[in-house]
């Protein structure tokens, strides 16, 4: 019996497009600025001194530069996700940037939260950019669906690792847990740690078949597994 479901964002809940083609850009728009206004901030230079340390920038120019690259890139590096989630927050905050979740998706997580299934989020994007992108949405703020989220700092998602630290977190068996994803090394990971496993198949996913159930949206998702 399905007790919880740890869902991601970026292509699960919410599209790929939205992300690479909205909220990357926005970001990367609003770096520089960012970094100037913000640099000397104990949590954004924390950020900064730990993007130097790891790639000998030795100025802000080159750290921006590193973290444009690492924008364009997509690297899930967790001072870059941080530094997203606090610029994303500017956007959200002046209505420039509203939050894309599937409407399958709202569906269900508010019908699985109605039927007392706890809901988790775990994404790459920092769990203040997690809250940020489901407290703004068309179907109003989404964040009381959710009993908690989960970002890199617990681990890379195509660790199993990662996987056994949020059900230690959860107090559930981990084949209580259904993870849902876009991604075939996640759920690989995932099972690994004992979860059950969804494979959402949204636009620009391919969908070739890697030994996890699939679904096509979230009213696809079966709890019977
Ligand atoms: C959750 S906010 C923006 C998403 C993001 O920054 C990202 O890297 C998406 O990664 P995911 O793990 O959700 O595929
Ligand atoms: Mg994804």
């Amino acid at each position: 019996m399905i007790r919880a479901i740890v869902t991601d964002v970026e292509g699960t809940t919410s599209s790929l497009a939205f992300v690479k083609d909205t909220l990357f850009p926005y970001a990367a728009s609003a770096l520089p600025a960012f970094v100037r206004a913000h640099g000397d901030d104990a949590e954004v230079a924390a950020l900064l001194a730990e993007v130097a340390a790891e790639t000998g920038a030795r100025d802000h120019a080159a750290v921006i530069d590193t973290l444009l690259g690492w924008i364009r890139e997509d690297r899930k590096a967790t001072p870059l996700k941080t530094l997203q989630g606090l610029i994303w927050a500017e956007g959200y905050a002046s209505g420039r940037l509203r939050g894309h979740v599937y409407a399958d998706a709202v569906r269900q997580l508010r019908a699985w939260h109605a039927a007392g299934i706890r809901l988790y989020v775990y994404s790459s994007g920092s769990v203040k950019a997690q809250k940020l992108l489901f407290a703004h949405t068309p179907f109003g703020d989404l964040t009381p669906l959710f009993d908690g989220h989960f970002d890199t700092r617990i681990g890379g998602k195509r660790e199993a690792a990662s996987y056994r630290g949020i059900i230690a977190g959860l107090g559930l068996p981990a084949d209580e847990v259904l993870f849902l994803s876009d991604v075939c090394a996640e759920l690989d990971a995932a099972r690994e740690a004992g979860l059950r496993t969804c494979q959402l198949l949204r636009e620009g996913v391919d969908p070739k078949p890697c030994g996890h159930p699939q679904a096509a949206d979230f009213d696809g998702v079966s709890l019977d597994v």
